[in-house]
């Protein structure tokens, strides 16, 4: 069998902040706060699929995607796009730039509120040198509108006159507007209701198949992982600890962390949303536990685990970072 190309690929990434002291810290003689947001961080996005990053809040989900489209430049290890180191491609390569593109969870951080819709979609085609004429801009965002279920007459209008799930559309379209090969979206339905959330969830996987697009998917709702992904990156405290097809995942999570946010789904009663997950709090990031970060919430950690740092290793087809995950067969 021929191994698919790989798309987008982080080895060995690792963000930390706090290493030096800000002006205004410095000013007041306060201690940075370091904190190890992402660890040794390793995956591959491949032509179509969906990669779901899956884990608490807190865990480093945001940081690997602010590293991973080039907003951030890691402080260690590397992202490639096609081959290419992503500093390289923000640097120089704009026809490059052009195929990664983001969605946040607030479409106002991607739309101007005094820009109309449709000037905020022309943007990255008009900055990016694909199309500059006016009436081909105008025609190219009339069909962007149509694509995500809007009407080309919204492009005169300004983000304040639509609702929260019109206004992803919106920056949906603003991504599709350069003909991206990755969107890398991050948690780009939690803020909308549910019923909201389904249609944004299933205009995405249309819009996918459509395009040929692939997806890093970044979320901490296992719902939203169910319906979209293809496989599944489980973080804890900045590093993978478990990456499987989605399937696997759900129907066999081999690493202890990985069941208990499975039985920490909460159920459809709305009152239980309001119950926190039997898992405790996750420990500072800022002071993590040693070895396997998870020991401390683990029901199954041995003494072992607080000396070793676990690899992520293959297992039954997955990869799973637990010292007893053979032996432990969950
Ligand atoms: N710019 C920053 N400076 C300092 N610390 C940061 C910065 N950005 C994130 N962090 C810290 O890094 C850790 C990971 O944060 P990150 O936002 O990546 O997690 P997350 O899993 O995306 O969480 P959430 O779902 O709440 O956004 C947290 O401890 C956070 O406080």
């Amino acid at each position: 069998m021929t191994e698919q190309p790989m798309l987008l690929e982080a080895n060995g990434l690792g963000q930390v902040y706090g290493r030096s002291a800000s002006i205004i810290q410095k000013a007041l003689r306060i201690e940075p706060r370091r904190v190890a947001a992402v660890r040794g961080v390793d995956f591959r996005l491949r032509p179509g699929e969906t990669l779901a990053l899956v884990g608490e809040s807190g865990c480093g989900k945001s940081t690997v995607a602010r590293c991973v489209s080039g907003l951030e430049v890691p402080t260690d290890g590397m992202v490639r796009y096609a081959g290419e180191s992503m500093e390289a491609i923000a640097r120089l390569a704009l026809p490059a730039r052009r195929d990664v593109q983001m969605v946040f969870q607030d479409p106002y951080s991607s739309l101007n509120g005094r820009w109309t819709v449709g000037r905020s979609i022309a943007e990255p085609i008009r900055v990016l040198g694909i199309e500059t004429k006016t009436a081909r801009l105008n025609e190219m965002v009339a069909d962007l509108l149509t694509q995500v279920g809007l009407s080309p007459e919204d492009a005169d209008k300004y983000p304040h006159e639509f609702s929260g799930g019109q206004r992803q559309r919106i920056a949906i379209a603003r991504a599709l507007s350069t003909k991206p090969k990755v969107i890398i979206c991050d948690e780009p339905t939690s803020a909308l209701d549910v019923s909201v959330q389904a249609q944004i969830l299933n205009m995405m996987k249309d819009l996918q198949d459509e395009h040929g697009l692939a997806y890093l998917f970044i979320t901490h709702d296992l719902g939203v992982v169910d319906h979209m992904a293809d496989r599944v990156a489980v973080m804890y405290l900045g590093r993978i600890v478990e990456l499987g097809t989605r399937d696997a995942i759900f129907t066999k999570p081999r690493h202890p962390y990985t069941k208990m946010l499975m039985e920490a789904v909460p159920s459809l009663d709305i009152d239980a949303a309001d119950t926190p997950p039997p898992l405790g709090e996750l420990p500072d990031p800022a002071n993590p536990p040693s070895g396997c970060a998870f020991r401390t919430r683990c029901p199954h950690a041995q003494p072992r685990c607080a000396e070793t740092v676990p690899e992520l290793e293959r297992l039954d087809g997955t990869r799973v970072a637990c010292l007893r995950a053979d032996e432990l067969a969950l």
